[in-house]
């Protein structure tokens, strides 16, 4: 029998109220035994919860789901509690007295939704995402994910495979007799090539996945004093990173993160560019070169009451600090100033506009992750090579497609995935 598992399901406490999840084969036992009889199934009941001397814990709400139509898929019990860090701590330490119960792992009910069938890799996916998700666009991706958005098409696409190679073994075996019509690898062919084009777009929307996933990274660089660290404090309209007029105040990545029309933009503070003077600067130079280069965006910062503006870095968008004593100093891009404002809510602007033109339609299926990005990618790789067509060996096409319809059954879990598992499933929060 599998172990009942437990866990408080809510936030932080203390709190107005704590929920603490039960599911497993004992539910109904422990519930009759804390509350002194199993509720009505799905009604949230007023209760007296007692332990095992008797006494009442806490007077709060019981829900029973009786499995399988629940999120794990077996039985489950749902406590309201006050959430006073005592209260939880006196229930949960009653539930683990009861032989057989045990606290859960982190996303141990969701892998047992997994497990049971209840959802898929990209829906249990998409669930992690969804308690992550800060901004809108990252809930909306999110819950495109945890509905099925992915599973559904991917579950298609598998079809389709085994639906070719199907017919491809089924022309292999009348191959020696008249009737079968010649035109069926023709079909094949055709359907096969619209896939890899599906495939090959997916494939291609994976940046926008990722940056509405994890933010549009912006990083600042520009030479020492041209007012880096003041423009992510105006930016971010928070004190995050130290100014002074010393020139090598900032000597590492000072990351902030913010939510621009509900796109998470992820706004990095660097190290002045110049001939370091010292061990430690110099370093923080290299990191500064080498975060501009992964950057979606980079803003290069360049003190206006100077006269070199320098070369600007291709892609670069160009702004022009310290307006304020800059006068009327002739400069090609975007003019700011954090001590009187200028240009601030433009720039804001324009990261808010680029970010949106990365990310593109939000409401798209984009591959959520490199995992999924590991197992299309060679899906197409096979299923490119099933249309050239191994010079008409069929055996070989057929096999090739056995394999891509396996890498996009990996995605989903559908394909033996044991391995995977407990990485996947270790980056949940206890409780979910
Ligand atoms: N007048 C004026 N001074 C500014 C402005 N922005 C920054 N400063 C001043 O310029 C100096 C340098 O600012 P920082 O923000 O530390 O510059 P930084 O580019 O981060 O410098 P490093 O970290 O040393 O590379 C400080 O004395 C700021 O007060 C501005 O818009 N106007
Ligand atoms: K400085
Ligand atoms: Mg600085």
């Amino acid at each position: 029998m599998t172990d009942t598992i437990f866990a408080l399901s809510s936030g932080p406490l203390p709190a107005g109220i704590a929920v603490v999840r039960i599911s497993g084969p004992q539910v109904r036992d422990v519930l009759v035994e804390l509350v002194g009889k199993l509720p009505k199934p799905r009604v949230m009941t007023f209760c007296d919860m007692k332990g095992k001397d008797s006494a009442i814990i806490d007077r709060g709400l019981a829900v029973y789901f009786p499995g399988p139509a629940t999120f794990t898929g077996d039985d489950v019990a749902e406590l309201n509690l006050h959430g006073s860090r005592a209260v939880v701590a006196r229930i949960l330490e009653e539930l683990a007295s009861i032989p057989g119960l045990r606290s859960a792992e982190q996303g141990e009910f969701t892998k047992r939704a997994f497990l049971n069938g209840k959802i898929d890799l990209t829906e249990a996916e998409g669930l992690a995402d969804l308690i992550d998700a800060e901004t809108e666009a990252q809930r909306r991706f999110a819950m495109v994910s945890s509905v099925g958005g992915q599973r559904t098409l991917y579950e298609g696409w598998r079809t389709r495979l085994i639906c070719a190679r199907a017919m491809l073994e089924a022309e292999l075996d009348f191959s020696d007799q008249e009737d079968v019509p010649g035109s069926v690898s023709d079909t094949i062919k055709c359907d096969l090539e619209q896939l890899a084009a599906d495939v090959g777009k997916h494939i291609a929307g994976f940046k926008r996945g990722e940056i509405l996933r994890s933010g549009f990274d912006v990083v600042i660089v520009g030479p020492p004093n041209a007012g880096k660290s003041s423009l992510l404090n105006a930016l971010a309209q928070r004190e995050v990173a130290i100014v002074s007029d010393e020139a090598g105040t900032t000597r590492d990545l000072i990351e902030v993160s913010l939510d621009l029309g509900g796109i998470r933009v992820r706004l990095t503070d660097t190290a002045g560019l110049r001939d370091a003077t010292g061990k430690v600067e110099a370093i923080g130079i290299e990191r500064a070169k080498a975060r501009a280069e992964q950057a979606d965006l980079v803003i290069q910062l360049h003190d206006l009451t100077l006269a070199d503006v320098g070369g600007a870095m291709s892609g670069a968008l160009l702004v022009g600090s310290k307006s304020d004593l800059a006068g009327s100093v002739k400069f090609d891009g975007m003019r700011i100033s954090t001590r009187s404002g200028e240009g601030i809510a433009s720039l804001l602007d324009e990261i808010e506009s680029r970010a949106r033109g990365a990310v593109g339609d939000v409401s798209d299926i984009l591959p959520a992750r490199s995992r999924h990005m590991e197992y299309l990618t060679r899906a197409h790789v096979l299923l490119r090579d099933a249309i050239g067509g191994f010079g008409g060996q069929v055996e070989l096409q057929a096999e090739a497609l056995r394999l891509a319809a396996d890498q996009i059954g990996r995605i989903t879990g559908q394909v033996d995935v044991e391995d995977i598992l407990d990485v996947i499933f270790s980056r949940f929060c206890i409780g979910k």
